[in-house]
């Protein structure tokens, strides 16, 4: 438990209490240590947004004004206390967050944080042109932070409460990204194709991402405006944006303590340059700026997932363990199996057309309650593009696909999940940074319930416990128990596809389709999966594969749908299809 970087952490918490005690430590050195920490809040913010989720934002400067002007205007205005503003900041920056949010995340590509500085921009001069903001002279008079007669906002004592709101916001970060809702969030990147076919909402993860880092910033925000008890729209501008987001990259955006790392490295190197640069070059001008703008443009060509990486390497590598838990008992309830001889996946008449290329030609088929059918087909004859159907990946240009007698066409990939349809993909999709025991319990999202809230403040334990307890399980089963704490994209393929198998088995499906699930595999790894399969099947769950192994499929498959140039071209039991004439023409006989 007592690894060296956690020891590490600890001492640097240990010397920043203990800085405004040390004999002989500056007032001016508290003063920086307290902006570092109020940085380091909106670059923790940062993290979470860009670094984890992906949604790069050059208007977190906004959200530090929101929470500042919340607290400049309901203290000087409307005599509140200082305390009592900030839920209020957290209230008002959260619900613009979420309807900025919501309109500008649905932008893709870099229309996104072009987004993100008109918005800032538009603040910028909205503060600065309205009475309500007192324009461009801003508010002052903002009272000072006080508690039980104690004022809160001088010296060493608002470092002390911006140290401990920089600590809470640090754990309560860790505690969501570890939780089911921050598995979400971290599947955004690169696998949120992946996590919507499991029933996350990605459009949600991704507001809850960016609602959340504007909560962080409008805590900064609140902080700032008691500390500097005036406020006008400057330091809310797109250029302290830009700040913030570089102190998250120096440090590493990926990594918390790489938010602290980065608001402490630019706060320092900026104010150190601000002293030296003027006495080198004799002469007053923004010349920090430029330098600053070289270092940082060092520190990205090579360190480009910034320092911290490098920093925590020296103490040691640690990696988070997940909740290993398979004494945790219950693994979870588990979904009643459809009868024998019921329809669990009907397909009628389905058709996708790409541009005048028709890939799927009115297709129909079924598969029974507990029935492995196999979809073959030559290269491109529209098998992975039928599943894409299936599960709402794709939308139908016409037909229909029937789950137990639900018509579920034109339904999101993340509904249709929930009848506990389960897939794997052609080209594995797992979220490339996390562990393989994390990609599993993503499986198992739609049986949890806890939110945002709960991860954030650990209450959520019994239900991962739960969670972790069935992903380990379903690990063992495809063979991979030894890998759990790896990281997927360090697993061979092959690996990777039993990983996406045994994900999908968490969702506990009554379907599971399965894209190519042997290749890549040894033989006696197909020989073991075949056998899994075979069980999986038994134990009720219907089985739809595409494999072009044939000797796999041969001798797993109860039934077979061959398709060609997007049509059905046969459907019966193996030892038919291999004798059907077409078929061999088609597809065996070409194989041969
Ligand atoms: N998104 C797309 N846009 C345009 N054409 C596509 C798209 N997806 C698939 N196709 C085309 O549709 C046809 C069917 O492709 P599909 O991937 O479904 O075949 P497949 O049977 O799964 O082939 P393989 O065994 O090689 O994976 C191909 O001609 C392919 O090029």
């Amino acid at each position: 438990m007592n690894s060296p970087a956690r020891i590490a952490g600890l001492a640097v918490l240990v010397a920043a209490i203990a800085l405004p005690f040390l004999p002989g430590v500056p007032p001016y050195w508290i003063t920086i240590a307290s902006y570092i920490a109020m940085s380091a809040i909106v670059a923790l913010g940062i993290v979470v947004l860009t670094g984890v989720a992906g949604v790069v934002s050059f208007g977190q400067a906004m959200f530090v004004g929101f929470g500042a002007y919340t607290t400049a205007i309901l203290t000087t205005r409307y005599g509140w206390n200082a305390l009592a503003t900030l839920p209020v900041a957290i209230l008002i920056a959260g619900a613009l967050a979420w309807g900025i949010g919501a309109i500008t995340l649905r932008l893709k590509g870099h229309y996104l944080p072009v987004a993100t500085i008109a918005w800032n921009i538009s603040f910028f001069y909205l503060a600065g042109s309205l009475d309500f903001f007192r324009r461009f002279d801003g508010i002052s008079g903002i009272p000072p932070i006080s508690l039980a007669g104690f004022d809160l906002s001088d010296g060493s004592r608002f470092y002390f409460l911006a140290l401990g709101l920089l600590v809470a916001a640090y754990v309560l970060t860790r505690n969501l990204l570890d939780s089911r809702v921050g598995r979400s969030i971290r599947a955004l990147r690169g696998g949120a194709l992946a996590a919507e076919s499991f029933g996350v909402d990605t459009g949600r993860a991704r507001i809850l991402a960016f609602v959340y880092a504007g909560v962080l910033a409008a805590v900064s925000g609140w902080l700032y405006a008691h500390f500097q008890r005036a406020i006008n729209p400057t330091p809310f501008n797109i250029t302290v944006s830009i700040d913030y987001l570089l102190m998250a990259v120096a440090g590493g955006v990926g990594h918390l303590g790489g938010a602290i790392l980065g608001a402490g490295l630019v706060t320092v190197v900026r104010d150190k340059l601000q002293d030296i640069l003027p006495a080198l070059i004799g002469t007053q001008g923004n010349f920090e700026t430029i330098v600053f703008g070289v270092v940082l443009i060092l520190i990205l060509q090579f360190a480009p997932e910034g320092l911290w990486p490098h920093v925590r390497r020296l103490f040691g590598e640690t990696r988070r363990r997940p909740p290993t838990v398979l004494e945790a008992g219950s693994a979870g309830t588990h979904r009643a199996m459809p009868p024998k001889g019921e329809d669990v996946l009907r397909v009628s008449k389905l058709r996708k057309t790409f541009g005048g290329l028709v890939a799927v030609n009115d297709v129909s088929f079924s598969v029974g309650a507990g029935e492995i059918v196999g979809l073959i087909g030559p290269n491109g004859a529209g098998k992975s593009t039928s599943f894409n159907l299936i599960t709402g990946v794709l939308a139908a240009s016409a037909g229909e696909v029937r789950v137990r007698g639900e018509d579920i066409t034109g339904w999101p990939a993340r509904r249709i999940a929930r009848l506990g349809v389960a897939r794997t993909f052609q080209h594995v999709k797992l979220v490339h940074g996390m562990s393989v025991i994390d990609n599993v319990a993503l499986g198992r999202h739609l049986l949890g319930r806890a939110s945002a809230v709960r991860g954030a403040l650990r209450l959520d334990r019994e239900e991962e416990a739960a969670i972790f307890a069935e992903a380990h399980r379903q690990l063992a089963r495809v063979g991979l128990a030894e890998h759990a704490d790896a990281i997927a994209s360090e697993l061979a393929l092959g690996q990777q596809r039993l990983v996406e198998i045994a994900r999908a088995l968490c969702l506990d499906p009554v379907l599971l389709l399965l894209d190519e699930p042997a290749a890549g595999l040894r033989h006696n790894e197909k020989v073991a999966l075949a056998d899994l399969l075979r069980k999986v099947r038994d134990s009720g769950v219907s089985i739809l594969l595409v494999e072009h192994d044939m000797d796999f499929v041969m001798g797993l498959t109860d039934r077979l749908v061959v398709m060609n140039f997007g049509a059905e071209l046969a459907q019966g039991r193996p030892a038919e299809i291999q004798r059907n004439p077409a078929v061999l023409e088609a597809y065996l006989g070409s194989a041969a």
